[in-house]
């Protein structure tokens, strides 16, 4: 299945360029201006900005406003931040303002035993044999939010796709009880949360206090989005409820004396739940139909794939096994429009290469930036899923392609996005087309993860051939 392949690309063949600091000029980092440092720039063009660090070096220093950071450029010593290292870090700022947005206890912002902990708790509940119980969810989201679309209309594929996410999110949270209030509180408002989160770690502390209309909305953001949390939990809690869900499974979940765990618990980890997958998947979904759609010699060779290994039948964990070349795509999706900023802040001294940072140096990573590093992905803007290929896939480093992120803190829901992202993309392509308006050229913002600004397309019925047709 597409959702449990393995990373491509990865071999342990090193690549030419593979060791960090490889006799590459080291010049100083970018201008800062003073107090903002470079938040200016970040705000502006983060993508560009985060692109060019690896020009300075390989550990490149950074100010976020008046924070300054090690922005670590290098896939060796990105791994070694993630994985052979990781004992030495903890979360950074970013994820401290996940906190401030979903609760103290969520995977998210915890680090070291409670983590690992939690981790245990949750990790089974994310292994194939419990999500392919998600499939027919996924599937039946998708075709629920798609049943209204008219032959020639416009549709804007951004908002569908996150609908499809979230949908498919409360779905799994809730088993058979889907909730439509907890759905409606989520989008309406982890749009809001995901950008504040990033522009309040970008923006220096005092200006998430300003008694701003943005401010206000942030903040009344949080308590909607925690209190329908919390009433789904105590719906959960009652006599009799069906526990198919992981919001059932986190009720039914005890500490190492027995207790179970605290709603306060549970809905943080609910939380940063919503807040690590709905926009990350919502994204990942649209960016494909996006290239799908101005690329039809691949969309062709996807819908074939799907007609043919599907024929007929609706899309399951189990034939989804058999779809590479979708599988391909979307590996490409995650490699264009990954993660643009992630944190971590050692604490104690650490050495990375030839840089020796002390204790409390906040450190940042950019899956995006290391995706789009030419030494490792030849002509990276270009949306080429045969890259992907084994024959022709180039050795990569460590730590140069990392669309979940690596070592302890990597993506729990990885699989589940995956076939998520399958289901619903087979499901679509079946019956529909989906062409870019002309005119209209899409732009990527950086949120939390990477979005488009708008994506209308428009949608065209087609009839999936069988395999006995020609
Ligand atoms: C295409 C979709 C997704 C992408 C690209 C993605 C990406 C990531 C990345 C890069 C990290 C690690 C960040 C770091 O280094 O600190 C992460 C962590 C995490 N993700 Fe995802 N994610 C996706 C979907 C999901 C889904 C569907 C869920 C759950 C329903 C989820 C839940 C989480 C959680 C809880 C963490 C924190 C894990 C920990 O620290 O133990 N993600 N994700």
């Amino acid at each position: 299945m597409t959702a449990s392949r393995k990373t491509p690309g990865t071999s342990p063949t090193q690549h030419p360029d593979a060791s960090a600091s490889a006799a590459r000029p080291r010049r100083p980092g970018p201008p800062a201006l003073p107090f903002i440092g470079h938040a200016w720039p970040l705000m502006r063009s983060p993508l560009r900005f985060v692109s060019a660090l690896a020009s300075y070096g390989d550990v490149v220093p950074v100010r976020l406003g008046p924070l300054p950071v090690q922005a670590v450029t290098h896939p060796d010593l990105v791994h070694q931040v993630l994985v052979t290292q990781a004992r030495h870090f903890v979360r950074g700022r970013l994820f401290e303002k996940a906190g401030q947005i979903g609760g103290e206890q969520g995977l998210v912002v915890t680090s070291g035993t409670t983590h690992l902990e939690d981790r245990r708790a949750l990790q089974p509940h994310f292994r194939r044999e419990h999500i392919t119980g998600f499939a027919e969810g996924i599937r039946q989201a998708t075709e629920e939010v798609t049943a209204h679309w008219k032959p020639g209309q416009t549709v804007h594929v951004d908002r569908t796709a996150t609908e499809i996410a979230l949908s498919s999110l409360v779905r799994s949270l809730l088993g058979d009880r889907p909730s439509k209030e907890l759905a409606g509180v989520f989008h309406q408002h982890l749009p809001t949360l995901s950008q504040g989160l990033m522009t309040r770690a970008v923006l220096p502390e005092w200006c998430a206090r300003l008694p701003l209309p943005a401010n206000r909305t942030f903040q009344r953001a949080i308590g909607t989005t925690r209190a329908a949390v919390e009433d789904a939990i105590t719906a959960c809690r009652r006599p009799g409820t069906d526990e198919t869900g992981l919001l059932g499974m986190l009720t039914a979940q005890r500490d190492d004396n027995g207790r179970p765990w605290t709603d306060t618990k549970i809905r943080d980890h609910v939380l940063h739940l919503a807040l690590a997958g709905v926009e990350t998947t919502g994204a990942t979904l649209a960016w494909t139909f996006h290239e799908l759609g101005r690329n039809p010699d691949i969309a062709d060779r996807l819908r074939d794939e799907v007609d043919h290994t599907l024929d007929g039948a609706p899309a399951t964990p189990e034939n989804i096994t058999a779809l590479p070349y979708t599988g391909r795509v979307i590996t490409e999706t995650l490699r264009r429009y990954a993660m643009w900023l992630a944190m971590r802040r050692t604490t104690v001294p650490v050495t990375l290469g030839e840089h020796a940072l002390p204790a409390g140096t906040e450190v940042v990573y950019s899956a995006y930036a290391l995706h789009h590093d030419p030494r490792w992905f030849p002509h990276p803007y270009r949306f080429d899923p045969d890259r992907w290929l084994p024959e022709t896939a180039r050795a990569l480093p460590k730590g140069a392609y990392i669309p979940f992120g690596s070592g302890v803190h990597k993506c729990i829901g990885d699989s589940l996005a995956l076939m998520e992202i399958t289901i619903a993309l087979a499901t679509v392509c079946r019956h529909w087309h989906l062409t870019p308006l002309p005119g209209r050229p899409v732009r990527e913002v950086a949120r939390a993860d990477v979005h488009p600004d708008h994506l209308p397309m428009t949608a065209t019925p087609r009839r999936p051939r069988r395999k006995e047709e020609p």
